[in-house]
Formats: C-alpha cells, structure tokens, sequence
C-alpha cells in the first residue's frame, strides 16, 4: 500500500466558517433547489412532518421559486449571489489576516459550497483541529444550531473527526458591537443622519422563543448596547422583525407593520435602517428592505428609507471577527519552541523508518 502517511504532516488548525446558503443562480429550478432542501430542515420548521411537507410541496415549491426569480434578479451580482460573493469576501479577509496560522474555510448550511466539500478542503490542507463560527451573532436553532446539526451530520462520514470548538453566538461581543457602531457612524458621515434609527432582525416563530430560543433576548440585547454606544435617545432607535412567512405569530413588532407607521403616525421623513442580525448582505436586505421597504415607506408619506449595509468584509468587521476567533483559539494557535524541535525531530526519525501498513516491521 502505497499512501501518503499522515503523521508526516504536522496538524493545521481551521477556522469554518459557515452561513445559510442560497441559490445558485436567479433561476426558478436553482431556487426551488435551494428551498426544498432549507425548507425540509427540522429545525426551520417545526410543524407536524407530513403535514409540512404536503404545504411545501403542494403550495409553495410549485408557486414561491418562480415568485423570488425577479427578487433575486434584483441584487444578483456579476460574482452570483450577494450572500455568497460576500461570504467569500470575509473568507479571504480572514484567511490574510490569520496567514499561515490558521486554513479559513466556508460552507453553507444549505446548498454550495457544501460542508462536506468544505470538510475534506480543510483536511487535505492538513487542519486537524477547528474552530466552527456560524456567522449569526444571535443564536437561533433555526440558523446556528442547523448549522451545527449539518456539520455533525456530514462529520459523521468522516473516519479521521478533528478536534472541534463551536461559536454560538456573539450577540453582545464588545468588538461586534464596536464594529457595528463605527460602520453606522461612518455611513452618517457619509451620508447624513436619518431623524430614526431602525434595527431590524429576521423574525422567527414566536413559539420557538417561547420554548426556549435565545434568539429574542440577544437581538434586544444587540440593539440595547448598540443604541448606548451610538448616544442614541430613547424615541431615536427602535427594533422590528422582517421575513416572516406564514400564518402563525412571529416575533414581533413586524418590520413591514412598523416602517409604514413610522411615516404615518409619527411623522418620520427619513428613516435609517440597519439589520445587525446579517453579517452579510443577501436577499433579505438588498431586496426586501432596501427595495421593498423603501417603497412601502414612500407610498405612505415617507420622504426616504436609507438601508445602512451589513458589516460584510469591511474591515472593522474583519478585525472584530479574528479578535473573537483568537479569543476561542487560545492554546491552538502558540506552538511552543521546545514542542516545535521537538516535532521536527520526531517527524525525522519517522522519515528514517518510514513505515507503511504494508512494510514488515507492521506485520
Ligand atoms: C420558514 C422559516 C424561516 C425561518 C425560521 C428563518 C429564520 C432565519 N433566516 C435567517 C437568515 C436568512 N434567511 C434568508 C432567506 C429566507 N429565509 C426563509 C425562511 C426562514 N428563515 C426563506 C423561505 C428564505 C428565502 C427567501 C424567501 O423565500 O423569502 C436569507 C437570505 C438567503 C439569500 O439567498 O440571500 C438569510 C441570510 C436568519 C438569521 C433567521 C433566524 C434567526
Ligand atoms: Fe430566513
Ligand atoms: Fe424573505
């Protein structure tokens, strides 16, 4: 047997970066794809099984692929999807300022690039230990924990696991809400102040947060020590929930409710909205708040709505994310010089004998 033998190469450590997935092209057969598979995951909807599926397949497959196709044409970039083309942005920001230390990769819980594929990327790049950064600053089990349920489950196929650290959430993270802060403040500068500052988070099920989701108490916390670190008044910021979908409750106040009623009952003319629970710009923003929003809030006396972008790959974002990253790295990172030597050293001994499974000395 003639192979490669692994103790040969010294062990990595990865960083995998992993977000929601979208569709591979602006197409009705992409996005039906896409849906099928996101939509199928326990942990986005909680309905009885048969039921569910009879709704996904008998009255939103056939009918909501076709309906986002325009939507997505949209914001669709020359490099594809916003969400992907970003992600990949962050990917290599992170992989330069880590240099040799640290391999970055990325996955999509959903869709390309696969966890999987991500998986033996990493480990044929030699990473034997790795830390998992969903890239969800609010912890959800519809998106970080569905993140960690398909990392485990494509983990379960590999014979070699390596060692794992999780991230779950970084909601209140110091860093994160300095970033935050200073890409609002650079954008005003730029652009001037709206006289309200939106923050807006993707609404789940509010039956989720009543069994025991976190996700509601870190976007208050989020938006909470972003408006004190930005000196906002009370009356000056507020928080709503965009994206539902369906007929039961979500969470609550709605974006879709609010934005009209910021015009119309409190005389807003310009209004600014951020969306902290995004770390990359995708559909939900580019499309349904900085266009249909946009619109909404014209149409009921508004003068603008201005969507202040994500924190995508700028640095400050950048930075903040390796700080929090380092944070969880510790003891992975520091090769002590003793233990080098010493590596090196039995690594040349190993090169003198130079077993394989098939040499006698293994027999
Ligand atoms: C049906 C249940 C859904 C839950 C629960 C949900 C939670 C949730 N989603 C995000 C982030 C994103 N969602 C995106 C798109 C999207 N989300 C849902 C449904 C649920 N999301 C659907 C059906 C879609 C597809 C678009 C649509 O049909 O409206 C995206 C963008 C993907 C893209 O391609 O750009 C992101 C990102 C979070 C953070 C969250 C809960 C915390
Ligand atoms: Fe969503
Ligand atoms: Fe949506």
């Amino acid at each position: 047997m003639n192979m490669e033998t692994p103790h040969r190469t010294p062990a990595r450590t990865g960083l995998l970066l992993i977000n929601l997935g979208t569709p591979d092209a602006p197409t009705a057969g992409a996005i039906r794809r896409y849906l099928r598979q996101f939509l199928s995951d326990r942990r986005v909807v909680e309905f009885p099984r048969a039921l569910w599926l009879a709704v996904l397949y008998l009255f939103i497959l056939p009918f909501r692929p076709r309906r986002l196709v325009h939507a997505y044409e949209k914001v669709w970039t020359a490099r594809g999807s916003p969400l992907l083309a970003i992600s990949r942005d962050q990917q290599q920001a992170l992989a330069s300022t880590f240099g040799a230390d640290v391999v970055v990769g990325l996955a999509m819980s959903y869709g390309e690039p696969s966890i999987e594929n991500a998986l033996a990327e990493l480990e044929s790049a030699g990473v034997r230990r790795m830390l998992v950064l969903p890239m969800y600053p609010q912890y959800s089990g519809t998106t970080t924990a569905a993140a960690f349920d398909a990392l485990f489950a494509a983990l379960r196929q590999r014979r070699w696991m390596p060692e794992l650290r999780t991230i779950g959430s970084y909601h209140d993270d110091a860093a994160h809400i300095e970033a935050l802060a200073t890409s609002i403040e650079s954008w005003w500068q730029a652009h001037g102040r709206g006289e309200h500052l939106l923050i807006s988070f993707h609404s789940i099920p509010r039956a989720y947060v009543e069994a025991g989701d976190p996700y509601f108490c870190q976007c208050q916390k989020t938006a909470r020590l972003l408006a004190a670190r930005l000196g906002l008044e009370t009356g000056a910021w507020s928080v709503s929930f965009q994206s539902r979908l369906g007929r039961q409750p979500w969470l609550m106040p709605y974006s879709d409710i609010v934005i009209p009623q910021l015009a119309t009952a409190r005389g807003v003319r310009r209004l600014d909205v951020v969306c902290p629970g995004f770390s990359a710009d995708c559909l939900e923003t580019l499309e349904e708040v900085a266009i249909r929003y946009a619109a909404d809030f014209a149409a009921a006396g508004g003068e603008t709505l201005r969507y202040i972008p994500a924190l995508n790959a700028q640095p400050v974002h950048i930075a903040a994310l390796a700080e929090l990253c380092r944070q969880h790295l510790q003891g992975w990172l520091e090769t002590p010089a003793e233990d080098a030597a010493e590596i090196a050293a039995r690594l040349q001994r190993v090169e003198a004998i130079g077993p394989t499974l098939d040499s006698p000395s293994l027999r």
